[in-house]
């Protein structure tokens, strides 16, 4: 039986969290597959960019500047090399992209010239370098473009395919098990039955690490049942990195998670935080498996994701920064908490952009969550404060910025 470790405040439990969760193993996979992936490895440019001169325009390349006339010696495209140099008082027709031949010296706009057969005639001033990319003017070989940890984004996958990288080293993701319990917990489509709760948390917790790229394997809802629980338990950890259960962690004669998990040679590291909603929480690991015991509450179980299942799962990822993402907005309502705990309070946001206003959502009750849907992200009052008036800035997990 494993000794009972006290509350913890927020921040160590987050800590903790963050220390346990191991980057997973890496594996170098295609680019086309890897969007959403986090590097694990630097990026760096194979070769500079440009590799060639290129002209940055539809123009003419010029080998000196000054003469009112040229005589046009080649017509190079986008991609296709120059096979002669140019000498003194000839010019290129080069379109934007291409590569301009050994001693050009300037590219001038085909809308200031005139052109009569060979002849090209200037009808600007030119000066030179005008309009040439230079070899390795954007960047040389071997500068970093993209840090490992990063997580790619369509503009940085971009970026990796721009540089032609076609196998990128990533983390591997995690394998995540769901196990969903409650005797009174329906799926939906089921028929309501009164006293019934329908399930939300499991999706919830798949739909949200959806957006992160993971797929879960998910058992129950399953009967509040000790063998049930015990079995579907161990299934999950053989098969996953991390076991997330919904329900059963408070202190009824039917909250079984906790008990079991402590006689099945779990290591705990969170037995419940100083946080409200969500106090219940339990966090254990064994061999290289991450057990989250969150409460079935919704709301407890919305909580405890954001501020401790999200970042640990980021970290298990490979991200470099994990803590929730906030924005700055300025409260429109007083709000309350108590000293000694951290008070996570849902809140609405409205107004334009450099003068948002957050609204206090009417009932902050863990028991309620309807009022979530019109919530735009949580405000956490930290462990000292016992209230923050209206009118003060303050940051907001604002859910939209969370994946
Ligand atoms: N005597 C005590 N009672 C409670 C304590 C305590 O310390 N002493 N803690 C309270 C706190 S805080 C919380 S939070 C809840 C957590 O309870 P459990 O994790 O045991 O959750 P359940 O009892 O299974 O369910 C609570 C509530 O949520 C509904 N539920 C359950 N699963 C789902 C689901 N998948 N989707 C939607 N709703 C779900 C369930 O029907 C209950 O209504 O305990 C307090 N009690
Ligand atoms: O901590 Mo529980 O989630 O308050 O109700």
């Amino acid at each position: 039986m494993m000794k009972d470790i006290a509350e913890l405040p927020l921040p160590d439990a987050q800590r903790i969290l963050i220390d346990a969760a191991r980057p997973m193993a890496t594996e170098v996979i295609s680019t086309r597959s890897a969007l959403g992936r986090v590097l694990a490895e630097d990026i760096v440019t194979p070769y500079a960019f440009p590799d060639t001169p290129r002209s940055a325009v539809d123009g003419y390349a010029l080998n000196q500047v000054g003469l009112s006339n040229y005589q046009i010696v080649a017509t190079l495209g986008a991609g296709q090399l120059p096979e002669q140099p140019l000498h003194a008082g000839q010019a290129a027709a080069v379109m934007t992209g291409a590569t301009v031949p050994q001693g050009s010296i300037a590219v001038v706009r085909v809308e200031d010239v005139a052109v009569d057969g060979n002849l090209l005639t200037v009808q600007s001033e030119v000066k030179k370098k005008e309009n040439i990319n230079r070899i390795g003017e954007e960047m040389e070989a071997g500068v970093c473009i993209l840090q490992a940890g990063t997580r790619l984004t369509p503009v940085n996958f971009s970026v990796l395919c721009c540089a032609g990288i076609a196998e990128v080293k990533v983390h591997c993701l995690p394998r995540v098990g769901i196990l969903v319990t409650g005797d009174e917990v329906l799926q939906l489509g089921q028929t309501h039955k009164p006293g019934s709760v329908f399930d939300s948390n499991r999706h919830f917790l798949v739909s949200s690490l959806a957006q992160l790229g993971i797929e879960c394997q998910v058992l129950g809802p399953v009967k509040d049942n000790e063998v049930t629980i015990r079995e579907s338990l161990e299934q999950l950890s053989a098969q996953c990195d991390l076991v997330i259960t919904s329900g059963g962690v408070s202190m009824g004669k039917y909250d079984f998670i906790r008990p079991l998990l402590q006689s099945s040679g779990y290591r705990m590291l969170v037995n419940r935080t100083k946080i409200k909603p969500g106090r219940p929480l339990m966090v254990a690991s064994k061999d290289d498996t991450l057990f989250f015991g969150m409460p079935g509450y919704p709301t407890a179980c919305l909580v405890n994701f954001f501020y401790f299942l999200l970042p640990a799962v980021k970290r298990m990822m490979g991200l470099n920064d994990v803590l929730p993402p906030t924005r700055k907005v300025r409260l429109a309502d007083d709000l309350k908490g108590r000293k000694g705990r951290w008070d996570v309070l849902r809140m609405q946001v409205k107004g334009e952009p450099g003068d948002v206003l957050a609204y206090r959502a009417a009932s902050q009750l863990t028991s309620h969550f309807m009022n979530m849907g019109m919530c735009d992200g949580l405000v956490l009052l930290g462990g000292e404060c016992d209230g923050i008036n209206s009118g003060t800035e303050v940051d907001l997990l604002d859910f939209a910025l969370q994946f």
